[in-house]
């Protein structure tokens, strides 16, 4: 159960109603922090589904329409969509409101709003370590964010107030909050995320193209690794492409260093050199017993599972 913390919100406005958009609404709902949710996508079926829902107390497509008067907007949408809805909401903002999102990536992000941000507007961008393969309003739930990490970014400048206020939001959400500067976050989530995903899509790419090995034969012996493998292998392509082609230094950067790690671990097969996948197996399961020591992993996940409201 989240905190009690700062006074609610009057009007939040949620913009793109997918997995993390309508997960931020329920919760903002369910934790009483906003007085008012004002749900803004541009598509038409979202927008039908999330008023079935009763996700929100307005619904539109407008973007400027649906953030006038809003305390707090937070865009939800793709990160390569950021700064044209930025741009498009900008003459809109209320003085005094605060811009955020929630972006895999954070460096593309600020510099697509710098541009668009309108005098006594704060922006504090943010990113909820926390989702699922999932996408749309479906597939959001209330608990997403509970007890994950989510990572403020506030640009240099930015003023304590506003960064305060969305924290507290979060917080509010029942995440756990820290800051950072842009371009550590996009280093960092390059190795723990962005490319983990690339090796998802990649190995059941290979998987899909062998011409010894039959589609129903990939499917039908997938054993626990190549199985969680296709988990994240579903994940929206939308998303990920956004995401690869705004951190592509990061993600270059790291890639790099994994295909050279990944040459020293074919050495040592080749060689037969056990003691070097013994001692680097060793110290992998160390460090994934020091995550569930931390209690950032569940027993058993069950992602998108949640059916509410
Ligand atoms: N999926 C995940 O696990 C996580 C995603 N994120 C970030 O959250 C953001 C949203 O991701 P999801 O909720 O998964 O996506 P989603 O695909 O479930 O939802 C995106 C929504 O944005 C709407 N949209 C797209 N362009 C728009 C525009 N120009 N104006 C208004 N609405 C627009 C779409 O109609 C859709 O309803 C992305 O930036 C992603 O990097 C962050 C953490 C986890
Ligand atoms: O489903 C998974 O395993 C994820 O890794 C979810 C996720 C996707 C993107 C993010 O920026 C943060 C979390």
């Amino acid at each position: 159960m989240p905190e009690a913390g700062a006074a609610p919100l009057g009007r939040l406005a949620v913009v793109g109603l997918g997995l993390i958009g309508s997960s931020i609404a329920r919760g903002a709902r369910r934790y009483g922090l906003a007085e008012t949710i004002v749900a803004i996508d541009r598509d038409e079926a979202v927008r039908a589904r999330v008023r079935e829902l009763g996700l929100a107390d307005a619904v539109t497509g407008e973007a400027g329409e649906g953030v006038a008067g809003a305390d707090l907007v937070i865009l939800c949408v793709p990160v390569g969509a950021v700064g044209p809805v930025a741009a498009e909401i900008a003459p809109h903002l209320a003085p005094g409101a605060i811009l955020s999102d929630v972006g895999s990536v954070k460096g593309s992000v600020v510099a697509a709003v710098a541009p668009h941000l309108p005098e006594g507007v704060a922006f504090v961008p943010g990113h909820p370590v926390a989702g699922t393969e999932y996408s749309g309003p479906d597939a959001g739930f209330s608990t997403l964010f509970q007890n994950r990490w989510c990572i403020l970014t506030p640009p240099e400048g930015t003023d304590e107030a506003p960064v305060a206020r969305v924290r507290a939001f979060w917080e509010g959400l029942g995440a756990i909050v820290e800051t950072m500067s842009p371009e550590h976050h996009d280093l960092v989530l390059a190795i723990t995320s962005h490319v983990p995903h690339l090796i998802a899509y990649n190995i059941v790419g290979t998987a899909a193209d062998l011409e010894e090995v039959t589609q129903s034969e990939v499917i039908k012996f997938s054993a626990g690794g190549f199985r969680d493998f296709t988990r994240i292998a579903a994940s929206d392509p939308t998303m990920w492409r956004d995401v690869f082609l705004t951190n592509k230094d990061a993600v270059l950067e790291m890639l790099g260093r994994f295909n050279e790690d990944l040459a020293a671990l074919a050495r040592a097969i080749r060689w037969g050199d056990g003691e070097a996948l013994h001692a680097l197996f060793t110290r992998t399961r160390a460090i994934r017993r020091g995550i569930v020591a931390m209690g950032q992993e569940t027993a058993e996940p069950d992602f998108g599972r949640r059916k509410e409201g």
